[in-house]
């Protein structure tokens, strides 16, 4: 927004200095012209003058050098607008309009709005979408395989199509909607290059279906032939219409937490909500400051940054761009500052586990349409490679903070569980990812739901196994 404002009024102080030097340079053509075309109706009357003579060597000697000068200013004026050639390379290209259409699109299959609605900006009274807009959230769900979608989005295109319209092809949008209408299987069928066909289901599959895949070392035995929910029931928990069942809900409480008598927290206890009872999801209240937040942000922001960069100058495939785009993150340790180590500390306190393995912090920004796809916290490594490469060990447990409220939308959903976090501001969600037996609790399947409405901060602390044994003791029974 910032750098709108200023490339809008660079662009109108430019266009002011050139207008008024043009105006300038207009007086000066329309009296010359007019004494041109006078003396050059009969050149050798006037020329034989000695007064003709005079004024039209101090024409050449004022009108025309000013003129001459008021070019040069003209060509000069305006270095100022290299600032917004300097700037072009940054700008949103095509394929950032690709990416956050996309984002609209995940945004509606996720809460299931209905396409007049997002297009009319019913959706929390925000604005109107424009032909050219509905055209290209269209052609995303083309391209994701959503032909219903397309077909809906092609024609609220064409309804609102009035001529003259920039950056729009009426003829366009018509020939996706006769090939939305008829869906991909014919389309591949048709005239059409059938490489092209699949690979446009592939994207479909990368963006819509994407296959979940859980690999099945360190899962139990009496775990292997679980099958994971798919992206249906992340959205439905998402959207909140899976409700908490009555015999789980009555053993969630809400409840003050000094883990068990601990100094730090005697006098300050921690405000806990469970969430869910097993495997035990809970949400503790107030564990960060917004003065403490806001220092967090302004450290991580630098190399958040930085970070999209390094992204958008990869050209080979553009399609990781636009998914890479939806999320950015950046890692602080205790070093980068004193509000990290301080933090770490409490972490330390509140769930009563040691840091000395843990991971750095690691800090998330989520744009509109931004999600985590549902996922486990840990990889599964072979037992043998394990430790070799990862002293620390696996992921025991994750302390998920929120460093931002996000106004719709923007949940940590856990798919198994059925119940979704809420992104409330200096908030986190804590979950042991294994059980005591070091098997992979594959319950805590879970993933961060599309941001509807906002910018959604968080921040992870993952905790790993090595440092833990005696604050975790290993049990022979998973259940213990
Ligand atoms: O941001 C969230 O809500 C969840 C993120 C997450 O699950 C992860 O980063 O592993
Ligand atoms: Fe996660």
């Amino acid at each position: 927004i910032r750098h709108e404002s200023v490339l809008a009024a660079t662009l109108q102080k430019y266009i002011k200095a050139k207008m008024e030097i043009l105006q300038n340079l207009q007086t000066y053509a329309d009296e010359l012209s007019e004494i041109a075309d006078r003396v050059s109706a009969n050149k050798e009357e006037y020329i034989i003058h000695p007064i003709n003579q005079y004024h039209l060597i101090k024409r050449f000697a004022t009108q025309w050098t000013e003129v001459n000068q008021l070019l040069d200013r003209f060509n000069r004026t305006g270095k100022k607008t290299i600032s917004i050639k300097n700037a072009a390379h940054l700008f949103p290209k095509e394929e950032d309009i690709k990416g956050s259409a996309e984002g609209i699109l995940r945004i509606q299959e996720t809460y299931n709005l209905n396409t007049s609605d997002i297009a009319k900006g019913n959706i929390s009274g925000k604005k109107d979408l424009t032909t050219d807009e509905c055209y290209h959230i269209g052609k995303a769900a083309f391209n994701g395989g959503l032909y219903d979608r397309c077909t809906q989005w092609m024609q609220f295109s064409l309804q609102r199509f009035e001529e003259g319209t920039q950056n729009f092809s009426k003829a366009h949008a018509e020939e996706y909607l006769k090939l939305c209408e008829m869906g991909l299987d014919e389309f591949a069928d048709d005239a059409y290059n059938i490489t092209d066909a699949l690979d446009l289901r592939n994207r479909a599959n990368l963006i819509f279906f994407r296959p979940i895949v859980a690999t099945k070392a360190h899962i139990s035995s009496d775990d292997k032939s679980y099958k994971f929910s798919d992206d249906k029931k992340f959205s439905k928990v998402c959207r909140g219409d899976v409700k908490i069942p009555k015999h789980v809900e009555r053993k969630l409480h809400c409840y003050l937490h000094t883990n068990n008598g601990n100094p730090w927290l005697m006098f300050n206890p921690v405000k806990v909500e469970e969430l869910w009872d097993s495997p035990h999801i809970v949400q503790f209240y107030d564990v960060i400051t917004s003065a403490e937040v806001d220092k967090i942000k302004k450290l991580a922001k630098p190399s958040l940054f930085r970070a999209i960069h390094v992204v958008s100058d990869e050209e080979d495939d553009d399609f990781q761009k636009a998914a890479y785009r939806i999320t950015k993150i950046s890692w602080l340790n205790d070093t980068s500052g004193p509000v990290i180590a301080k933090l770490t500390r409490r972490i330390s306190e509140i769930t009563g586990l040691s840091m000395n393995t843990s991971e750095e912090l690691q800090v998330a920004n989520y744009g509109v349409g931004g999600e985590y796809p549902p996922h486990l916290d840990v990889a599964s490594v072979s037992n043998t490679t394990l430790f070799k490469y990862h002293p620390e060990g696996r992921r025991i447990a994750t302390f998920l903070i929120y460093l931002s409220e996000v106004q719709e939308g923007g949940g940590t959903a856990f798919v198994e569980a059925g119940v979704t976090a809420k992104p409330i501001k200096g908030s986190a969600v804590f979950w042991y990812n294994m059980y005591p037996s070091g098997d992979i609790d594959i319950r805590t399947f879970h993933g961060a739901c599309p941001v509807m409405i906002g910018n959604k901060w968080a921040s992870n602390k993952w905790i790993r196994e090595a440092g833990e044994p005696f604050h975790r003791q290993c049990k022979l029974d998973r259940n213990a």
